[in-house]
């Protein structure tokens, strides 16, 4: 870990709500941006861009809707272009916009790179000087705050570096508070970030130099880190990286690096950073995204270890293979049993489960043989933590079956094209030597049998009423012989205070369906008779 004595305090502008709205496939309505706005002030962030005043009804919206905040510290900023060639600064509808939007701050981008002048803008060189300089200058009449994004600063500071300083000095002249080196195109290393943001920072001193990099290399993280490690104090980016094509800086991984390994202080309390995770979350939520499980930081796998090796190491001590407390952004570690388990991995996964439980070792082998035995035929206990410990229970000898299942039936009925098929399981059990049947209707052939299964035990068992399943999972698991391919289900259940998971593997879908469920109820009725016995329930998750 490298920690400085670094006493800059480096400033984080959240541009989630405008570049990250810019992501293909993300779409926040005005509440939205709204929510994620309070959020993000709430969290601690510096400055949060709104969105572009005029570029759309939602962005209109969001800025009426933000009148009547209250912030103690986040400010909320503008974002625009600089005046369209051909309108004095101002009488340009644009810059107007961004001055009556009810903003703290405004910033604007310009051209830096000569070739867009030329060929995106269409207009000389000096027009574009012009352009920045007089934008600048007339939103420093209206607003306090002018924040200037040099856009495509180090494509242009390699292909023309004068003009590419020109622009920077124009806007500096100007009054900008903020000059902000874009990487636009995503295409720079950490090195030449680097030594790019050094020149900028000792010409001017006095100002604030932010970054604002773009991912397509892999490297927004890297080099916004760079740029800080160079001399920069402001930092652009967005929640998960969302952004323009690959994204933007992702500020759930800078934030941690800038606070626990460079030691700068950015703002953020070590109590904020314990909320990093539920701020990620939150925001794939409100962006309708799955969460990526191997983000770093914050990822359900971030801290997850599933070799025996490591696992043997981290139960000595975590930092073995960790290289944070996972608690200090909010995430915890996680013990995965799979067929790369030792022995380790069933002790430290039963100790999470069940820290009262004592097993012979004896057990915990038997546990891992049966384990990778299972896992070869297609069986997957990483995403079925009840399944897995029925499985303790049986290697123990801890486990008495509630029902037997003397057979089942099901039928699927489909008349004609457009008619719904009509699901019907029967079920014959046997509990406690008496023989129990029923039928079920259902709307599929899960569900009655589901339903047929519980209302055959329910007598018995009367806590199997307060049972659903909740989410239910087919995989088709690859094998030579395709006709013959294995399938894989993973059900999800609950009853209304707790959830868990289990798994079944057959090569007949209803058959795998069936030990997915029998795994289901077994564990309920465990859990319900170990309750009873005043032991501690075991439980994968709560609601
Ligand atoms: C690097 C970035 O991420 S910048 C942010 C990009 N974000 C967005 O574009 C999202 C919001 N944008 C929009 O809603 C629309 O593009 C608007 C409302 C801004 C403009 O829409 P339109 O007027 O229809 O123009 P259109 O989008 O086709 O083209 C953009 C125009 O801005 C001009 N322009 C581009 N950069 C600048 C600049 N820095 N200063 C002034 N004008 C600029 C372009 O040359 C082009 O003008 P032209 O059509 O005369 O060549
Ligand atoms: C301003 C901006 O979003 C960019 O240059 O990428």
């Amino acid at each position: 870990m490298i920690m400085t004595t670094d006493v800059r305090r480096i400033q984080l502008y959240d541009t989630t709500l405008r570049d990250g709205a810019q992501s293909a496939g993300i779409h926040f309505s005005a509440e939205d941006k709204k929510r994620i706005a309070r959020r993000l002030a709430s969290f601690g962030m510096d400055w949060i861009e709104g969105g572009w005043p005029g570029a759309s009804p939602t962005d209109d919206c969001f800025f009426e809707l933000m009148r009547d905040r209250a912030w103690s510290h986040s400010r909320l900023v503008a974002f625009g272009s600089t005046a369209r060639p051909g309108h004095p600064a101002s009488e340009d509808p644009g810059l107007a916009r961004l001055v009556a939007c009810g903003a703290d701050a405004v910033c604007i981008f310009g051209k830096s790179w000569d070739l867009h002048v030329t060929t995106g803008l269409g207009i000389d060189l000096q027009t574009n000087l012009d352009l920045v300089r007089e934008s600048v200058a007339w939103l420093k009449l209206h607003v306090d705050t002018v924040l200037f994004d040099a856009e495509h600063f180090f494509d242009g500071y390699a292909a023309n570096r004068d003009y590419a300083m020109q622009v920077l000095a124009a806007a500096a002249d100007a009054g900008a508070d903020s000059l902000v080196l874009c990487d636009t195109n995503g295409g720079s290393l950490p090195e030449q970030i680097g030594a790019c943001v050094r020149q900028v920072v000792a010409r001017y001193p006095d100002l604030t130099i932010g970054i604002h990099a773009h991912n397509d290399s892999e490297m927004a993280v890297a080099n916004a880190v760079s740029a800080v490690s160079a001399g920069a104090s402001h930092v652009q980016g967005t929640i998960n990286g969302l952004g323009e094509r690959c994204g933007n800086t992702n500020l759930i991984s800078v934030i941690p690096v800038l606070k626990l390994k460079m030691g700068v202080n950015c703002g953020v309390s070590t109590e904020s950073l314990r909320k990093l995770r539920r701020l990620s979350t939150f925001v794939n939520e409100m962006a309708n995204q799955l969460p990526w499980q191997h983000q770093p930081f914050v990822g359900q796998n971030a801290f997850a270890h599933k070799g025996g090796i490591h696992v043997s190491a981290v139960r000595k001590a975590s930092h073995l293979y960790e290289h944070i407390d996972p608690a200090s952004v909010g995430n915890a570690q996680r013990v995965l049993v799979s067929n790369q388990a030792g022995r380790s991995n069933i002790l430290a996964k039963l100790q999470q489960l069940e820290p009262d439980a004592i097993v012979d070792d004896a057990a915990v082998v038997r546990a891992v043989q049966r384990i990778k035995e299972m896992e070869a035929t297609g069986y997957a206990f990483e995403g079925a933590d009840a399944s897995f410990q029925l499985l303790l229970r049986r290697a123990t000898g801890q486990f008495r079956r509630h029902f037997e299942l003397v057979s089942f039936r099901v039928y699927d009925e489909k008349r004609g094209h457009d008619e719904a098929p009509e699901s019907e399981a029967t079920v014959q059990v046997r509990v406690n030597g008496r023989l129990l049947h029923t039928a079920a209707l259902g709307s599929g052939p899960v569900n009655a049998m589901d339903k047929a299964l519980r209302a055959a035990l329910t007598g018995a068992y009367p806590g199997l009423e307060d049972m659903r399943l909740t989410d239910f999972k087919v995989r088709v698991l690859s094998t030579k012989d395709a006709t013959e391919a294995a399938v894989r289900v993973l059900i999800e259940s609950s009853d209304g205070v707790r959830k868990w998971n289990t798994v079944g593997v057959s090569t007949d879908v209803l058959e795998a369906t069936y030990r997915a469920l029998n795994d289901a109820i077994e564990y309920k009725l465990v859990m319900d008779q170990v309750a009873s016995e005043g032991e501690q329930v075991i439980t994968d998750g709560s609601l």
